[in-house]
């Protein structure tokens, strides 16, 4: 008999594989052994081939997983893969007493797994994109979420004619209502039991209204045709009323033949009338892929247009269209930590007079919280959407706050017609969508001049991008957080306070 370390150094010998790097083309499918995790949630795998290691990114993928995934993109020295199924899971993966969905890939992780992957990754990101080399010193902490499960206060379903066998990739003509399977736009798994994220109670019944529609006879969106009738079903709620509000996206083709009344009746069946905020009915025509909840196309068919919500001890009414955090209990949190850096800034500016600017100020949630400071004279807050806007003038005068100064538009447009902001604004407050700011944007913050910046971002990666125009602009990264508003997912929200040297 072999000594036993002898024996385990031939058995490594047997089963290590060498691959040749031609091999590994876009469209190859592998078997891989995730190892490790880099930023925006990609697993990493290791591949030891002729030339030495070669790394495979794999989407939505965690350490301790074999996988299935398929290469999407080549370079030299790694390969980003889509992952195709889960072979194997991590040995501390959990079973979980919910309908795993694609919006949701580390649910079986436990969450400090989750809080450790997430806050390496994202330093590690902020180091290399953003070229920020002391920023373990001004990290200031991870702050997780206060709910882990049923934390969301929104989901958009889609139907489609084309429904997706649950984790697989078989698909067959037939009714769904559901989430789109992962990483394309066509099939649709049903959701048939609560998914953990959003109301327990609507989604273990969502099947019900799934089989309501199928009955009318009238189709799901066929997704090769770009012709159907029953499209989206977006769902909002409202922790504080305990209330949800619906719109239902559906094209006009045998409109006629829907009955509204008894699509209200079904959801007052399910929910009970006390959780019925209301019903929207919007009409979308068009063959693009998109929701599109445009007022004009809409009809109220019971209930209120809006749901109302309670942060920080303001109120909020929202309407489908306003943006709005996606967990409110965890965007108090996320919120108070941007006003603590506001006024740190502020307090360092010693001025008891300042101009404020929010943009990107959706419903104005963070105008309104910092209206509560004294040392603010004017708020200026600017979004693109002119319903947030009206929402976020009507939010202000139901909590009796005055002076806020609201404007609909793009902030870059916005910045070039008011020149007259330039030099007169203490601290800015950005929280841009997740594609950041777009350069010619982020230019003309900068020629504001202002003493600080917060910068929210529901996308480190953006601002990190943004983080190096930022300094070459004069502006020190003095403080950093990052908030886990997105639970079992790969997304991570960040804030940081910049000082102008
Ligand atoms: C991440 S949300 C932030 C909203 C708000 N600060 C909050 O916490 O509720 C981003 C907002 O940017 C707005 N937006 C997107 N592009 C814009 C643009 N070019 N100019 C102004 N606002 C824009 C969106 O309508 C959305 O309300």
């Amino acid at each position: 008999m072999w000594p036993a370390a002898l024996r385990a150094c031939c058995i490594q010998i047997a089963i290590k594989k060498t691959y040749k790097t031609a091999k590994l083309k876009k469209g190859t499918t592998l078997e891989l052994d995730i190892v490790d995790m880099a930023f925006g949630g990609k697993g990493i795998a290791k591949l030891p081939t002729e030339n030495g290691e070669f790394i495979v990114f794999v989407n939505n993928s965690i350490p301790g997983q074999k996988v299935a995934a398929r290469i999407t993109k080549k370079k030299k020295r790694f390969a980003e893969a889509k992952l195709i199924k889960v072979l194997q899971p991590a040995a501390e993966e959990t079973e979980l007493p919910y309908q795993r969905i694609p919006g949701a890939p580390f649910a079986a992780w436990p969450i400090e797994k989750q809080r450790t992957a997430k806050e390496q990754s994202t330093l590690e990101m902020f180091k290399r994109l953003g070229e920020w080399e002391n920023v373990e010193e001004v990290f200031e902490g991870y702050i997780a979420s206060p709910k882990s499960w049923h934390y969301r206060n929104k989901m958009e379903y889609s139907f489609s004619s084309l429904r997706s066998e649950l984790g697989t990739e078989e698909e067959s003509w037939d009714f769904a209502l559901g989430f789109k399977r992962r990483g394309q736009w066509w099939a649709v798994e049903n959701l048939d039991a609560d998914s953990g994220l959003f109301d327990e109670q609507l989604e273990s019944q969502l099947f019900r209204i799934r089989e309501f529609c199928e009955k009318t006879g009238l189709p799901a969106w066929d997704p090769a045709k770009s012709e159907g009738f029953f499209r989206f079903l977006v769902v909002r709620k409202s922790f504080a009323q305990d209330a949800l509000l619906f719109n239902l996206v559906t094209t006009s083709k045998g409109l006629d033949q829907f009955d509204q009344a008894a699509f209200v009746d079904l959801l007052k069946d399910i929910l009970g009338e006390d959780r019925l905020a209301g019903v929207l009915h919007s009409l979308n025509d068009e063959v693009g892929d998109a929701v599109k909840q445009l007022p004009e196309n809409q009809k109220l068919l019971y209930g209120e247009p809006k749901v109302v919500e309670e942060l920080l001890g303001l109120s909020f009414e929202i309407s489908m269209q306003s943006f709005f955090q996606t967990n409110p209990a965890c965007a108090e949190l996320l919120y108070q930590r941007a006003i603590a850096y506001a006024e740190e800034a502020m307090a360092k500016l010693g001025q008891e007079d300042l101009w404020v600017m929010d943009l990107f100020c959706g419903t104005g949630t963070i105008a309104q919280l910092l209206s509560r400071s004294p040392k603010i004279q004017k708020i200026i807050g600017v979004d693109i959407v002119p319903e947030a806007i009206e929402d976020a003038a009507k939010n202000a005068a139901r909590n009796n706050i005055e002076g806020i100064e609201f404007y609909a538009a793009d902030v870059r447009k916005f910045l070039w017609e008011y020149p007259q902001f330039k030099q007169k604004i203490g601290v800015i407050v950005l929280d841009p969508p997740r594609g950041g700011i777009v350069p010619k944007a982020l230019k003309r913050v900068i020629e504001l001049e202002a003493p600080a910046i917060v910068y929210i971002s529901c996308n480190p990666a953006t601002q990190a991008r943004d983080s190096l125009v930022l300094k070459e602009a004069g502006y020190e990264a003095v403080k950093l957080s990052l908030v886990d508003q997105f639970p079992h997912t790969s997304h991570i929200e960040s804030v940081i306070l910049y000082l102008k040297k």
